[in-house]
Protein backbone atom coordinates (compact mmCIF):
# COMPACT_ATOMS: atom_id res chain seq x y z
CA UNK A 1 0.00 0.00 0.00
CA UNK A 2 1.35 3.40 -0.62
CA UNK A 3 2.20 6.12 1.50
CA UNK A 4 -1.26 8.06 0.03
CA UNK A 5 -3.96 5.58 -0.01
CA UNK A 6 -3.02 4.78 3.94
CA UNK A 7 -3.05 8.70 4.07
CA UNK A 8 -6.40 8.93 2.89
CA UNK A 9 -7.98 5.87 4.88
CA UNK A 10 -6.72 7.81 8.22
CA UNK A 11 -8.32 11.27 7.23
CA UNK A 12 -12.02 9.06 6.65
CA UNK A 13 -12.02 7.34 9.62
CA UNK A 14 -11.55 10.12 11.42
CA UNK A 15 -8.30 8.97 13.73
CA UNK A 16 -5.67 11.34 14.51
CA UNK A 17 -3.27 8.54 15.11
CA UNK A 18 -3.43 4.55 13.79
CA UNK A 19 -0.96 1.96 14.82
CA UNK A 20 -1.30 -0.76 12.66
CA UNK A 21 0.11 -4.09 12.87
CA UNK A 22 3.45 -2.84 14.63
CA UNK A 23 6.42 -5.05 15.62
CA UNK A 24 9.14 -3.94 17.79
CA UNK A 25 12.07 -6.52 18.62
CA UNK A 26 15.18 -5.79 20.23
CA UNK A 27 18.69 -7.56 19.95
CA UNK A 28 18.72 -10.56 22.58
CA UNK A 29 21.37 -10.97 25.30
CA UNK A 30 24.35 -12.54 23.84
CA UNK A 31 26.08 -12.68 20.28
CA UNK A 32 23.99 -15.10 19.07
CA UNK A 33 20.72 -15.23 20.92
CA UNK A 34 17.77 -14.23 18.17
CA UNK A 35 16.11 -11.06 18.61
CA UNK A 36 13.02 -10.38 20.90
CA UNK A 37 9.58 -9.70 19.60
CA UNK A 38 8.69 -7.10 22.11
CA UNK A 39 5.72 -5.60 19.99
CA UNK A 40 3.59 -9.15 17.66
CA UNK A 41 1.11 -6.96 15.68
CA UNK A 42 -0.28 -4.00 17.64
CA UNK A 43 -3.31 -2.29 16.18
CA UNK A 44 -4.37 0.76 17.71
CA UNK A 45 -6.40 4.19 16.99
CA UNK A 46 -6.92 7.21 18.80
CA UNK A 47 -9.34 10.37 17.93
CA UNK A 48 -9.10 13.98 17.80
CA UNK A 49 -9.98 14.63 21.99
CA UNK A 50 -10.09 11.24 22.91
CA UNK A 51 -8.37 9.04 25.65
CA UNK A 52 -7.08 5.64 24.98
CA UNK A 53 -5.99 3.39 28.00
CA UNK A 54 -3.08 1.29 27.30
CA UNK A 55 -3.07 -1.49 30.83
CA UNK A 56 -1.24 -3.85 30.67
CA UNK A 57 1.39 -5.82 33.39
CA UNK A 58 4.90 -5.08 33.43
CA UNK A 59 7.15 -6.08 30.67
CA UNK A 60 4.21 -6.00 28.06
CA UNK A 61 5.61 -3.37 25.63
CA UNK A 62 3.23 -0.44 26.69
CA UNK A 63 6.31 2.28 27.13
CA UNK A 64 7.45 0.42 23.81
CA UNK A 65 4.08 1.34 21.71
CA UNK A 66 5.13 4.95 23.32
CA UNK A 67 8.35 5.37 22.47
CA UNK A 68 7.63 3.88 18.65
CA UNK A 69 5.32 6.91 18.39
CA UNK A 70 7.64 9.06 19.46
CA UNK A 71 10.03 7.47 16.99
CA UNK A 72 12.55 6.55 19.76
CA UNK A 73 13.05 2.89 18.85
CA UNK A 74 13.02 1.69 15.45
CA UNK A 75 10.47 -0.41 13.89
CA UNK A 76 10.63 -3.49 12.47
CA UNK A 77 7.21 -3.24 10.41
CA UNK A 78 3.77 -2.09 10.46
CA UNK A 79 2.32 1.47 10.44
CA UNK A 80 1.81 4.51 12.52
CA UNK A 81 -0.30 7.20 11.06
CA UNK A 82 -0.32 10.49 12.26
CA UNK A 83 -2.96 12.96 10.88
CA UNK A 84 -2.94 11.27 8.13
CA UNK A 85 0.92 11.05 7.56
CA UNK A 86 2.67 8.08 7.61
CA UNK A 87 5.72 8.48 10.59
CA UNK A 88 6.77 4.96 11.93
CA UNK A 89 10.05 5.93 9.57
CA UNK A 90 10.00 10.06 9.99
CA UNK A 91 13.16 11.52 9.16
CA UNK A 92 14.64 13.90 11.62
CA UNK A 93 13.34 16.90 10.27
CA UNK A 94 9.87 15.20 10.11
CA UNK A 95 10.11 14.65 13.55
CA UNK A 96 11.32 18.09 14.29
CA UNK A 97 7.81 19.40 13.07
CA UNK A 98 5.81 16.61 15.03
CA UNK A 99 6.98 17.71 17.98
CA UNK A 100 4.87 20.67 17.97
CA UNK A 101 1.91 18.33 17.59
CA UNK A 102 3.10 15.17 19.33
CA UNK A 103 4.56 15.88 23.09
CA UNK A 104 5.26 13.37 26.01
CA UNK A 105 4.95 13.13 29.83
CA UNK A 106 6.98 10.99 31.87
CA UNK A 107 6.37 9.07 34.79
CA UNK A 108 8.96 10.17 36.97
CA UNK A 109 9.16 14.19 37.36
CA UNK A 110 12.08 13.93 39.78
CA UNK A 111 13.95 12.77 36.05
CA UNK A 112 12.29 14.43 33.13
CA UNK A 113 13.16 18.24 34.27
CA UNK A 114 16.55 19.77 33.90
CA UNK A 115 17.42 20.51 37.28
CA UNK A 116 19.64 23.40 36.12
CA UNK A 117 16.43 25.47 34.72
CA UNK A 118 14.30 27.32 36.30
CA UNK A 119 11.00 26.43 35.34
CA UNK A 120 9.96 29.25 33.43
CA UNK A 121 13.14 28.72 31.32
CA UNK A 122 12.35 25.02 30.96
CA UNK A 123 8.67 26.45 29.60
CA UNK A 124 10.24 28.64 27.06
CA UNK A 125 12.53 26.37 25.43
CA UNK A 126 9.86 24.60 23.10
CA UNK A 127 8.14 28.14 22.17
CA UNK A 128 11.77 29.90 21.82
CA UNK A 129 12.51 26.56 19.47
CA UNK A 130 9.26 27.00 17.23
CA UNK A 131 9.95 30.80 16.90
CA UNK A 132 8.31 32.34 19.45
CA UNK A 133 9.78 35.87 20.66
CA UNK A 134 11.17 35.92 23.93
CA UNK A 135 8.47 38.45 25.14
CA UNK A 136 5.51 36.63 23.92
CA UNK A 137 6.77 33.11 25.37
CA UNK A 138 7.42 34.89 28.90
CA UNK A 139 3.98 36.24 28.43
CA UNK A 140 2.65 32.37 27.38
CA UNK A 141 4.88 31.14 30.17
CA UNK A 142 2.66 33.13 32.68
CA UNK A 143 -0.50 31.27 30.73
CA UNK A 144 0.67 27.74 30.74
CA UNK A 145 1.69 28.21 34.80
CA UNK A 146 -2.19 29.42 35.72
CA UNK A 147 -3.25 26.53 33.35
CA UNK A 148 -1.64 24.13 35.53
CA UNK A 149 -2.17 26.25 38.69
CA UNK A 150 0.60 26.82 39.81
CA UNK A 151 1.85 30.40 41.35
CA UNK A 152 3.40 32.84 38.37
CA UNK A 153 6.64 33.21 40.42
CA UNK A 154 7.04 29.71 40.16
CA UNK A 155 8.98 30.69 36.97
CA UNK A 156 11.71 31.85 38.46
CA UNK A 157 12.38 28.80 40.62
CA UNK A 158 14.29 25.45 40.12
CA UNK A 159 12.74 22.26 39.92
CA UNK A 160 13.94 21.32 43.75
CA UNK A 161 11.92 23.51 45.38
CA UNK A 162 8.70 21.82 43.94
CA UNK A 163 6.90 18.60 45.00
CA UNK A 164 6.21 15.21 42.90
CA UNK A 165 2.57 16.80 42.03
CA UNK A 166 3.54 20.21 40.99
CA UNK A 167 6.83 18.91 38.80
CA UNK A 168 4.39 16.79 36.89
CA UNK A 169 2.17 19.92 36.21
CA UNK A 170 5.69 21.51 35.03
CA UNK A 171 6.14 18.78 33.07
CA UNK A 172 2.10 18.71 31.83
CA UNK A 173 2.54 22.71 30.67
CA UNK A 174 6.20 21.94 29.04
CA UNK A 175 4.34 19.38 26.97
CA UNK A 176 1.18 21.24 26.35
CA UNK A 177 3.62 24.45 25.65
CA UNK A 178 3.20 24.41 21.76
CA UNK A 179 -0.51 23.64 21.69
CA UNK A 180 0.28 19.99 20.91
CA UNK A 181 -2.66 17.62 18.97
CA UNK A 182 -1.45 14.10 20.84
CA UNK A 183 -0.01 13.87 24.23
CA UNK A 184 1.86 10.04 25.46
CA UNK A 185 1.31 10.11 28.90
CA UNK A 186 3.67 7.28 30.17
CA UNK A 187 2.50 6.26 33.58
CA UNK A 188 2.59 10.22 34.95
CA UNK A 189 0.93 9.35 38.28
CA UNK A 190 2.48 6.44 38.93
CA UNK A 191 5.07 8.08 40.87
CA UNK A 192 2.53 10.12 42.59
CA UNK A 193 0.83 9.68 46.35
CA UNK A 194 -2.95 8.72 45.84
CA UNK A 195 -3.85 12.39 46.83
CA UNK A 196 -1.69 14.05 43.95
CA UNK A 197 -2.32 11.27 41.57
CA UNK A 198 -6.29 12.44 41.95
CA UNK A 199 -5.34 15.61 41.40
CA UNK A 200 -2.58 15.78 38.16
CA UNK A 201 -5.67 13.53 36.81
CA UNK A 202 -8.34 15.94 37.49
CA UNK A 203 -5.78 18.54 35.36
CA UNK A 204 -5.93 16.02 32.62
CA UNK A 205 -9.10 15.76 32.20
CA UNK A 206 -9.77 19.61 32.64
CA UNK A 207 -6.94 20.55 29.60
CA UNK A 208 -8.46 17.65 27.54
CA UNK A 209 -12.45 19.54 27.97
CA UNK A 210 -10.69 22.65 27.37
CA UNK A 211 -8.55 22.22 24.22
CA UNK A 212 -9.43 18.83 22.10
CA UNK A 213 -6.19 17.32 23.17
CA UNK A 214 -6.00 13.65 22.89
CA UNK A 215 -4.04 11.18 25.17
CA UNK A 216 -2.69 7.79 24.70
CA UNK A 217 -2.14 7.13 28.70
CA UNK A 218 -0.07 4.09 29.49
CA UNK A 219 -0.90 2.65 32.87
CA UNK A 220 -0.60 -0.63 34.90
CA UNK A 221 -3.35 0.63 37.40
CA UNK A 222 -6.88 -0.54 35.86
CA UNK A 223 -8.36 2.54 38.30
CA UNK A 224 -6.46 5.12 36.81
CA UNK A 225 -7.19 4.00 33.13
CA UNK A 226 -10.54 3.57 34.05
CA UNK A 227 -11.11 7.03 35.50
CA UNK A 228 -9.34 8.66 32.45
CA UNK A 229 -10.46 6.86 29.43
CA UNK A 230 -12.88 6.77 26.82
CA UNK A 231 -11.36 3.44 25.16
CA UNK A 232 -9.23 1.22 26.74
CA UNK A 233 -6.88 -1.24 25.11
CA UNK A 234 -5.17 -4.08 27.26
CA UNK A 235 -1.69 -5.37 26.17
CA UNK A 236 -0.35 -8.55 27.31
CA UNK A 237 2.89 -10.28 26.26
CA UNK A 238 3.17 -7.52 23.16
CA UNK A 239 -0.34 -8.38 21.65
CA UNK A 240 -3.75 -6.32 22.30
CA UNK A 241 -6.01 -8.88 23.94
CA UNK A 242 -9.31 -6.68 24.36
CA UNK A 243 -9.87 -3.29 23.50
CA UNK A 244 -13.61 -1.17 23.96
CA UNK A 245 -15.27 1.17 25.61
CA UNK A 246 -13.57 1.86 29.15
CA UNK A 247 -16.66 0.76 30.97
CA UNK A 248 -17.28 -1.79 29.25
CA UNK A 249 -13.76 -3.55 29.32
CA UNK A 250 -13.03 -2.63 33.14
CA UNK A 251 -16.43 -3.48 34.26
CA UNK A 252 -17.47 -6.58 32.26
CA UNK A 253 -13.80 -7.78 31.11
CA UNK A 254 -13.95 -10.21 28.20
CA UNK A 255 -10.44 -11.98 28.31
CA UNK A 256 -9.29 -14.04 31.45
CA UNK A 257 -5.94 -11.73 31.11
CA UNK A 258 -8.49 -8.49 31.42
CA UNK A 259 -10.30 -10.61 34.48
CA UNK A 260 -7.02 -11.80 36.00
CA UNK A 261 -5.50 -7.96 35.96
CA UNK A 262 -8.60 -6.56 37.23
CA UNK A 263 -8.60 -9.07 40.41
CA UNK A 264 -5.06 -7.96 41.54
CA UNK A 265 -6.14 -4.10 41.35
CA UNK A 266 -6.32 -2.85 44.44
CA UNK A 267 -9.28 -3.16 46.46
CA UNK A 268 -11.53 0.11 45.98
CA UNK A 269 -14.65 -1.80 46.82
CA UNK A 270 -14.70 -5.13 48.59
CA UNK A 271 -17.83 -6.19 47.79
CA UNK A 272 -17.22 -5.27 44.21
CA UNK A 273 -13.67 -7.27 44.24
CA UNK A 274 -15.59 -10.18 46.08
CA UNK A 275 -18.43 -10.78 43.79
CA UNK A 276 -15.76 -10.45 41.08
CA UNK A 277 -14.15 -13.02 41.93
CA UNK A 278 -16.52 -15.32 43.21
CA UNK A 279 -18.15 -15.20 39.56
CA UNK A 280 -14.33 -15.80 38.56
CA UNK A 281 -14.07 -19.04 40.26
CA UNK A 282 -17.80 -19.70 39.42
CA UNK A 283 -16.76 -19.88 35.92
CA UNK A 284 -13.48 -21.84 35.78
CA UNK A 285 -14.61 -24.51 37.93
CA UNK A 286 -17.44 -25.02 35.17
CA UNK A 287 -15.28 -24.55 32.46
N1 LIG B 1 15.87 -0.57 24.44
C1 LIG B 1 15.59 -1.83 24.80
N2 LIG B 1 16.46 -2.83 24.59
C2 LIG B 1 16.18 -4.10 24.92
N3 LIG B 1 15.01 -4.49 25.50
C3 LIG B 1 14.10 -3.54 25.74
C4 LIG B 1 14.33 -2.15 25.41
N4 LIG B 1 13.22 -1.44 25.75
C5 LIG B 1 12.34 -2.34 26.29
N5 LIG B 1 12.86 -3.58 26.27
C6 LIG B 1 12.19 -4.79 26.74
O1 LIG B 1 10.91 -4.83 26.15
C7 LIG B 1 9.94 -5.37 27.04
C8 LIG B 1 8.77 -4.40 27.13
O2 LIG B 1 9.23 -3.21 27.78
P1 LIG B 1 8.27 -1.96 28.05
O3 LIG B 1 9.07 -0.98 28.82
O4 LIG B 1 7.64 -1.55 26.79
O5 LIG B 1 7.17 -2.65 28.99
P2 LIG B 1 6.07 -1.97 29.88
O6 LIG B 1 4.81 -2.70 29.59
O7 LIG B 1 6.08 -0.51 29.70
O8 LIG B 1 6.58 -2.37 31.33
P3 LIG B 1 6.70 -1.50 32.68
O9 LIG B 1 5.30 -1.25 33.13
O10 LIG B 1 7.44 -2.42 33.60
O11 LIG B 1 7.46 -0.26 32.34
C9 LIG B 1 10.66 -5.62 28.36
O12 LIG B 1 10.99 -6.98 28.42
C10 LIG B 1 11.89 -4.76 28.24
O13 LIG B 1 12.96 -5.32 28.96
Amino acid sequence: MTGEAVKDEAVKDGALLTVEDLRVSFPGKGLRAPRTEVLKGVSLRVGPGETLGMVGGSGSGKTTIGRAILGLVPVASGAITFAGERIERASARQRRRLSKDVQVVFQDPYTSLNPSLAIGDTLSEPLLAQGVGRREARRRVGDLLERVHLPSDAAARLPREFSGGQRQRVAIARALAIGPKLIVCDEPVSALDLTTQRTVLDLLLEIQERTGVSYLFVSHDLAVIRFVSHRVAVLHKGEIVETGDAARVTGDPRHPYTRSLLLSAPVANVAEQRARREAFERERAAS
